[in-house]
């Protein structure tokens, strides 16, 4: 009896968790999003403005260093059951130079994984957050083995916000590792790479999972975006478009900012706090092909990435605040009234939950950064709750 009470009591104790390259802590609000019994037991990222927003949102600030500088005994003192890891991503991008494991931004990475097997009390639970691209680098062959070396089964993901009904394209690969005897709930799962969020639901069809979205694309494709909800649900400026056809003005003059981006001084669109978000004529006759356009009422917009605001090339989508009646007309772009998502905005994209709030003093270059930088909640959060159920 007495035995079964404090089985019990060790039952109801939270999961002991390190989140490492923390941002700004969207690891954390997946945690919580997916209802799991866990308590961040610390934190780590090298950048001070992702830490003064990580503090700002929960009250504690993370540890500030450099996560390579770790020993085996630091991450002992945690007594922690789970790590979350989502290193960076510039060594495995078409941006970067795709150095892998030969950039020193992958040294940490590599460097806190063959710390497992010095520590005495290894994590029950890993789970690794990268780009697609990662899953054929060498830092995953290094990953993969030390994996197996040190007693873990792993599943692996590539999935996007796209499958869980939020109209954000931001396909990413995640690793979900336990360590044995823990098991998996579908154990046909271990050791594959998965393109559907099926067996996050209980759906153990293998041969369907693992091929539906190389079976017929464009079909899966197109059923997806059906069911996902438009991008005005996810605005904070619904109105602005009746505001911009009775204010616009074309004033084309332009400055040269000190990053080099060309803005119009007040192209008098939109007054107000809208204002900022107005993309420049300049750039719309510059780059205007290049951009990737959306509507509110489309299913579908761009990963943003950490680079949105700076440059309008590949980085994010824009939002055009006035429908034309055939949006395929390049020609008619100026008169769409094009401005960039704000980054609440982005937040509501990456299923932010609405209280989260950046400090007054972090700029918006620094906003788009961090968020661009950070992960989707809509993905993360089942991904987590399916690590951490049935684990004992
Ligand atoms: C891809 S972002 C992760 C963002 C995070 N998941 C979020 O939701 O915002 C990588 C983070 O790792 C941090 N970082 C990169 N190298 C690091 C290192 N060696 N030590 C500590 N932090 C590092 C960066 O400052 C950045 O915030």
């Amino acid at each position: 009896m007495a035995k079964g009470l404090e089985q019990q009591e060790l039952e109801e104790q939270p999961w002991r968790v390190l989140e490492f390259y923390s941002g700004i802590g969207g690891m954390r609000y997946s945690l919580m999003k997916a209802g799991v019994n866990a308590e961040v037991v610390e934190a780590f990222d090298i950048n001070d403005t992702a830490n003064d927003v990580y503090e700002h949102n929960f009250g504690h600030r993370p540890y500030q260093g450099n996560i390579q500088s770790l020993t085996a005994a630091d991450l002992d003192r945690y007594r922690a059951d789970a790590w979350l890891l989502s290193p960076p991503c510039q060594p495995y991008t078409r941006q970067g130079l795709q150095k892998q494991s030969g950039d020193a931004r992958a040294f940490s990475f590599l460097n806190i994984l063959e710390l497992i097997p010095h520590t005495s009390r290894p994590p029950m639970m890993l789970f690794v957050e990268n780009v697609v691209g990662f899953e054929t680098s060498d830092t995953h062959a290094k990953m993969i083995e030390i994996l197996g070396r040190t007693n873990f089964v792993t599943q692996e993901f590539i999935l996007s916000p796209l499958q869980f009904g939020v109209p954000y394209s931001r396909p990413r690969y995640f690793c979900l590792a336990k360590r044995k005897p823990s098991t998996f709930h579908n154990q046909v799962f271990d050791n594959q790479l998965l393109h559907s969020p099926g067996p996050l639901f209980g759906d153990t069809n293998a041969d369907e999972t693992v091929l539906c979205e190389l079976d017929e694309p464009q079909k899966s494709q197109d059923k997806l975006l059906e069911s996902c909800e438009p991008i005005e649900s996810f605005l904070e400026f619904k109105n602005c478009s009746d505001q911009l056809e009775s204010n616009f003005v074309d004033i084309t003059t332009s400055s040269t900012d000190t990053d080099g981006i060309e803005k119009d001084e007040g192209n008098g669109y939109c007054s107000g706090i809208v204002d900022q978000y107005i993309v420049p004529l300049s750039l719309i006759e510059r780059w205007g092909s290049a951009m990737d356009i959306v509507y509110p009422d489309s299913k579908r917009c761009c990963c943003f990435t950490k680079s949105y605001y700076r440059y309008v090339k590949g980085t994010g989508s824009l939002l055009a605040t006035l429908q034309p009646k055939n949006k395929d007309k390049t020609s008619s772009l100026k008169e769409q009234h094009l401005r960039y998502f704000s980054p609440r905005e982005v937040a509501n994209l990456h299923s932010l939950p609405e209280d989260f709030q950046f400090p007054q003093q972090i700029s918006l270059r620094q906003r788009y950064a961090l968020l661009g930088n950070s992960l989707s909640i809509a993905v993360v959060a089942p991904l987590l709750k399916y690590l951490f159920a049935g684990s004992s």
